[in-house]
C-alpha cells in the first residue's frame, strides 16, 4: 500500500513567457513538461505584444521569424494577473533586449502592481530565464533586471546556480537563470534551431529544483502552523 500522502496540496507554478522569435518559447514549453512531469499544477502563459507592427520592418527576415513566432505561440493562453496571484512558483522568461527585460514582459510586470501593494506576491519561490542573441550579449544582466523585481514583490528567489551537472554543459553555464544563445540573425523557417537539448535539460532542471524548493517550503509552513 502506498503511504504517500494524498491530501498534501499539489504546488503551482505559472511559467510567463514573452518571445519575439521563438527562442524562450521553447525553453518555456520545456519548463511545462519538466512541471507537469513533477505533478505539479501548472499555467504555462505568454506575454503578448503591445505593438502590433514588427519593431524594426526593415529587417525582413526578422519581421519574417517574428510572424511565424507570432502564429505558432497563438494557442498559448495569454498571462494575467491572476496567473501571478493563483501561483506557489512563479517563473518568468524573455528575451534580453539590450542587456535587460524586454518592454512587453516589463508591461506585464507593471500591471501586477495592485497586486503587489496588497502583499499578494510575497513568499512565493521565483526564477527566471533568457535567450540572447549573443552569449556575452547581456544574459547575467537580464536575469538580474527581472530579478530585481523579485526583490520588491519579497519573492524567495531560487537560482539553478552550479547545482547540477546539466548547469556545466558547454551551452549552459549561467547560474543566474538558464539562458540560450540564439545567435545572429532570426531566420524564418528555422526558429529556436540554437536551442540546445542541454539548454532544454537546464530549465527542466531549474522548474524541478524551485518545484522542491516550494514543496519544502509548503511543509514547513504546515509543520510551524500545527
Ligand atoms: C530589440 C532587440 C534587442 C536585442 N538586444 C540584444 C542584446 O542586447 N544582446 C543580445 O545578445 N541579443 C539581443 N537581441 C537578440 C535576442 O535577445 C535574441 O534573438 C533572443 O534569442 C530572442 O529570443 P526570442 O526568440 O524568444 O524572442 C535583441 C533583439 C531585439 C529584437
Amino acid at each position: 500500500m502506498s503511504t504517500a500522502d494524498t491530501s498534501a496540496p499539489t504546488t503551482k507554478i505559472s511559467i510567463v513567457y514573452y518571445s519575439g522569435t521563438g527562442n524562450v518559447h521553447k525553453l518555456a514549453l520545456a519548463a511545462e513538461e519538466a512541471a507537469v512531469k513533477a505533478g505539479a499544477e501548472v499555467r504555462l502563459r505568454r506575454v503578448p505584444e503591445y505593438v502590433e507592427a514588427s519593431l524594426a520592418p526593415e529587417f525582413t527576415e526578422w519581421t519574417e521569424a517574428w510572424q511565424e513566432n507570432a502564429a505558432a505561440i497563438a494557442a498559448v493562453p495569454t498571462a494575467s494577473v491572476d496567473d501571478l496571484a493563483w501561483a506557489d512558483v512563479i517563473l518568468l522568461g524573455g528575451p534580453g533586449r539590450f542587456g535587460m527585460i524586454a518592454a512587453p514582459l516589463k508591461h506585464f510586470i507593471e500591471l501586477a502592481w495592485p497586486l503587489n501593494a496588497r502583499g499578494g506576491l510575497q513568499g512565493k519561490v521565483m526564477a527566471s530565464f533568457t535567450s540572447t542573441g549573443a552569449p556575452h550579449g547581456g544574459q547575467e544582466a537580464t536575469i538580474l533586471s527581472l530579478n530585481a523585481v523579485f526583490y520588491h514583490w519579497g519573492g524567495i528567489i531560487v537560482p539553478p546556480g552550479v547545482t547540477d551537472e546539466i548547469m556545466t554543459a558547454p551551452s549552459n553555464g549561467n547560474p543566474y537563470g538558464v539562458s540560450s544563445v540564439s545567435g545572429r540573425q532570426a531566420i524564418p523557417g528555422r526558429l529556436a534551431e540554437n536551442v540546445t537539448e542541454d539548454n532544454l535539460a537546464a530549465v527542466a532542471y531549474q522548474t524541478r529544483r524551485m518545484l522542491d524548493v516550494a514543496d519544502a517550503l509548503r511543509r514547513g509552513r504546515t509543520a510551524a502552523d500545527r
